[in-house]
């Protein structure tokens, strides 16, 4: 643009002859142009100056966001490294617990041998202590006592059902009531060992050329009560049984003999405390058994169940129903090996008081039927089932078993009772069902392939607590009158065949 003028200038000097006015307004011109380069430069640098003082106004925030900065990754390293120094504490605390573990695990091992060392030891006095229990029996007692103790209490399961086990699986007691008027009869001779029974007869000579023939009738069973036993010496001699049933065992205990030889007594007793039965006391037994055992881990539930057997026909003596509401059928079936009851009313108890309501039913039950049938709770079965299912979380066992406690109707032959109609009905029934127990027992003791249990539903409702996998104690109860003679012989020599049967070793329904 600049040499414009100088062209311009030349060209003035070659055209200086087109006149002065004329060179005059091009300087001018070029002057004007001049001046408004100059005014637009003047705005560019304007602009560039202002530029620069924003550019300025960012460096000067930025180098303050730089120096926050680094004093923010001052503060972060010094963190760090505190960070570090917390890591290095941490590391020397857990050298020191692996180092204590490893100690704690060799202290582990050093336990687990003593403790085979001691378990083998504990293994000896058993069988030393067993010697000894065979010559002294009232060894057994202190040892009862043994699940008091917390500890070993496994232990004492197994030695106390091996006790159990060498007083065999089937064991009979029998007991006789006292006559109405106190003390026993003339023909009754029972012997200083309380294990034996002598019924003593007399033949008359007729002719009067032969002197009087006296017949002695001698049985020995596990125990023979006397008429002044009373209930609380019976169930200590049996306690030790039903807290088998505790420990994992099907238990089955029946009361056999004629009417009114004291079966009833025996297994229900009455109201007044000392003269409570069997039933009470067991399940007193239980629970009071399974409260001390909750204190190591174990979880008991009880189940009750209370039928009558009459005339093969199955009766829920716990039902609430009135007179006219029909009754559901009860119906046996076995599934996974266990025997269960259709329709039947199973009640959850926890305390005796429970169970004796239950009882008070039961029996309210029977008396109603009785004033229909005339005398039947004597000539039908009773039988109490308490499932019990023991669980114990923290040793992740669990145990499952039964309780039979039977009230056998009358066991009278009906030669003498001379029954007719309904009366021959139910004496039919009786002697079937009391035969099918005997050949049940029988069979079980000769180890047969085939037991038959569902020849009556008696032995088929007790089918889960007869066998090899459970413990029986059968009462044979005897009436001391002198007419009850050929009852009491015949239920003696009943009870001495299921004496002689030996039932395989039981185990725990461990499940
Ligand atoms: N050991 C005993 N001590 C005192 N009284 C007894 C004894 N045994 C039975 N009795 C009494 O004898 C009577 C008959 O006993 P119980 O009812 O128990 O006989 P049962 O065999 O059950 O008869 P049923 O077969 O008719 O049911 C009752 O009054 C009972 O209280």
């Amino acid at each position: 643009v600049l040499s414009t003028p100088a062209k311009g200038g030349n060209r003035t000097q070659c055209a200086a002859s087109s006149g002065a006015k004329a060179g005059g307004s091009g300087a001018r011109q070029n002057l004007g142009v001049l001046r408004g380069l100059v005014r637009q430069k003047e705005r560019e640098i304007n602009d560039y100056q202002v530029k620069l003082k924003a550019v300025r106004e960012e460096n000067k925030i930025l180098k303050h966001s730089v120096a926050k900065m680094n004093a923010e990754l001052e503060t972060q390293r010094s963190q760090i490294s505190e960070y570090q120094k917390e890591l290095e504490g941490i590391k020397e605390k857990l050298d020191k617990v692996s180092s204590e573990c490893a100690v704690l695990e060799s202290k582990y091992k050093a336990m687990e041998a003593l403790r085979d060392s001691q378990e083998l030891e504990l293994q000896t006095l058993t069988t030393r202590f067993l010697v000894v229990f065979f010559f002294c029996p009232l060894q057994i007692k202190v040892f009862a006592q043994g699940d008091e103790l917390p500890a070993g209490e496994m232990e004492r399961r197994r030695l106390h059902n091996t006790i159990q086990e060498l007083k065999g699986n089937i064991r009979v007691f029998c007991r006789v009531r006292p006559l109405v008027a106190g003390g026993l009869s003339q023909h009754i001779q029972l012997s200083g060992s309380d294990n034996s029974i002598t019924l003593a007869k007399t033949d008359e000579s007729h002719t009067g050329k032969m002197t009087d023939v006296q017949k002695n009738y001698t049985f020995s069973f596990d125990r023979v009560f006397g008429p002044q036993a009373s209930q609380q010496e019976i169930f200590e001699e049996m306690s030790l049984l039903i807290q088998s049933a505790l420990d994992g065992y099907n238990v089955c205990c029946f009361a056999y003999g004629q009417t009114g030889s004291g079966k009833t007594y025996t297994m229900q007793g009455d109201e007044v405390e000392t003269r409570k039965g069997v039933i009470p006391r067991s399940v007193q037994q239980l629970f009071k058994a399974a409260d001390k055992l909750a204190a190591q881990g174990w979880e008991f539930t009880f189940t009750a169940s209370f039928i009558e057997v009459y005339n093969e026909t199955l009766r829920d003596l716990l039902l609430h129903t009135g007179k006219c509401a029909k009754k559901p059928d009860l119906e046996i079936k076995t599934t996974n090996n266990e025997v269960i009851i259709t329709n039947l009313t199973y009640k959850k108890v926890s305390a005796e008081d429970q169970v004796l309501g239950l009882m008070a039913l039961a029996s309210q039950n029977r008396s109603t039927a009785q004033t229909a049938q005339n005398d039947r709770s004597s000539r039908s079965h009773s039988v109490f089932q308490l499932a019990i299912e023991g669980v114990n979380v923290g040793r992740d066992v669990k145990y499952k078993s039964t309780l039979c406690l039977v009230d056998l109707a009358g066991s009278e032959r009906m030669v003498k009772s001379q029954s007719q109609g309904e009366r021959f009905k139910e004496m039919t029934a009786i002697n079937s069902s009391l035969s099918n127990l005997g050949i049940v027992i029988t069979a079980l003791a000769n180890k047969e392939s085939y037991i038959p249990y569902r020849n009556s539903k008696l032995t088929y409702l007790l089918q889960g607590c007869l066998g090899g996998n459970s413990k029986t104690l059968m009462f044979v109860n005897i009436a001391p009158e002198p007419h009850s003679f050929a009852e009491s012989l015949n239920s003696l020599r009943f009870a001495s065949k299921v004496n002689d049967c030996v039932i395989g070793t039981a185990s725990a329904n461990k499940i």
